[in-house]
């Protein structure tokens, strides 16, 4: 593993990465240095996580062997621009923005730099991400499993052929905003039928937890395990005749393909 990491811009997913990381264990705070253009937004969360704030881009790349760049993609040029006379030899720089290819980054890099791109998930906060990773050619298999390392501490991650990065962002990257969308309808429907909102939001996001986790452990077929639910003439049959005629699926696919379909023009 490495023994320095760097994290610069901590916002959501910068957050959420440091988070995740420092207490999973991989890694102890002090390790892990954090930059932030607003100085007051990376002193908190390095103040909740042990972690070290840094007062610039320089100093983030001298002090850590690897930097996870965590800033919004419009705000990527001006950032390798400015770390570009900082990356010496044998540095990693890891890439979360969405849209911004493999050649495109080293286009702004110096000849040979080790980059990763990776597409991953805010429920990395909670332990519970899922990331996609895509190497250059120029790190080691070791570089290689001590970043997939870094992005297994808190959820799941796969490396995959950078052509995929797109339909990881559609599903993985954006599904949570659908996910929270699907639970609050869930749960304004259950205050609509009478439940308080707290009762609602628990019932609604444990039933989603619970789902996911059986399609995760048993196995089985989500199809198969939707036919469980449907009792015959019973309620559940009566309300999936429902969401088929309101186009459920056809909307939740088209969700993915549209997000898909943004991060090619980023
Ligand atoms: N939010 C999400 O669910 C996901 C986001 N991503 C990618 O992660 C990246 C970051 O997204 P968010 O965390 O949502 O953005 P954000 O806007 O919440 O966080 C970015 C942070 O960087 C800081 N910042 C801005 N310019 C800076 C600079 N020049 N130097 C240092 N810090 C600077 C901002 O103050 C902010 O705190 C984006 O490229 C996005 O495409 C990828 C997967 C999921
Ligand atoms: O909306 C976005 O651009 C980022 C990428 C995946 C999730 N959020």
């Amino acid at each position: 593993m490495f023994k320095t990491l760097g994290i610069l811009g901590t916002g959501n997913m910068g957050r959420a990465i440091a988070s995740g990381l420092v207490r999973s264990g991989l890694m102890q705070g002090n390790q892990v240095y954090l930059y932030n253009l607003h100085p007051e937004k990376a002193q908190r969360l390095a103040d909740e996580l042990g972690a070290v704030r840094v007062d610039s881009a320089k100093e983030l790349l001298e002090r850590s062997e690897a930097v996870i760049l965590a800033v919004k993609p419009f705000i990527m040029p001006g950032v390798l621009e400015e770390i570009k006379p900082y990356i010496t030899s044998g540095k990693i720089m890891v890439s979360i923005a969405a849209g911004l290819t493999l050649s495109r980054l080293a286009a702004a890099m110096p000849e040979q730099t080790k980059i990763v791109r990776v597409m991953p998930n805010t429920p990395a906060m909670v332990g519970e991400g899922m990331s996609a990773l895509t190497f250059n050619t120029y790190l080691t298999e070791a570089e290689k499993e001590a970043v997939v390392a870094i992005f297994r501490s808190f959820g799941k991650a796969e490396v995959v052929e950078e052509r995929l990065i797109d339909a990881v962002c559609g599903l993985s990257g954006s599904g949570p905003a659908f996910v929270y969308m699907f639970i609050e309808a869930l749960a304004d429907a259950g205050v609509r039928e009478g439940m308080f909102r707290p009762m609602a939001y628990t019932f609604a996001a444990q039933t989603v937890l619970g789902a996911a986790k059986m399609v995760l452990e048993t196995g089985e077929h989500p199809g198969k395990l939707k036919d469980d639910v449907c009792s015959p003439g019973g309620t559940t049959i009566e309300a999936v005749k429902s969401l088929e005629e309101n186009g459920f699926r056809a909307a939740a696919m088209n969700a993915v393909i549209v997000s898909a379909e943004k991060n090619k023009t980023l």
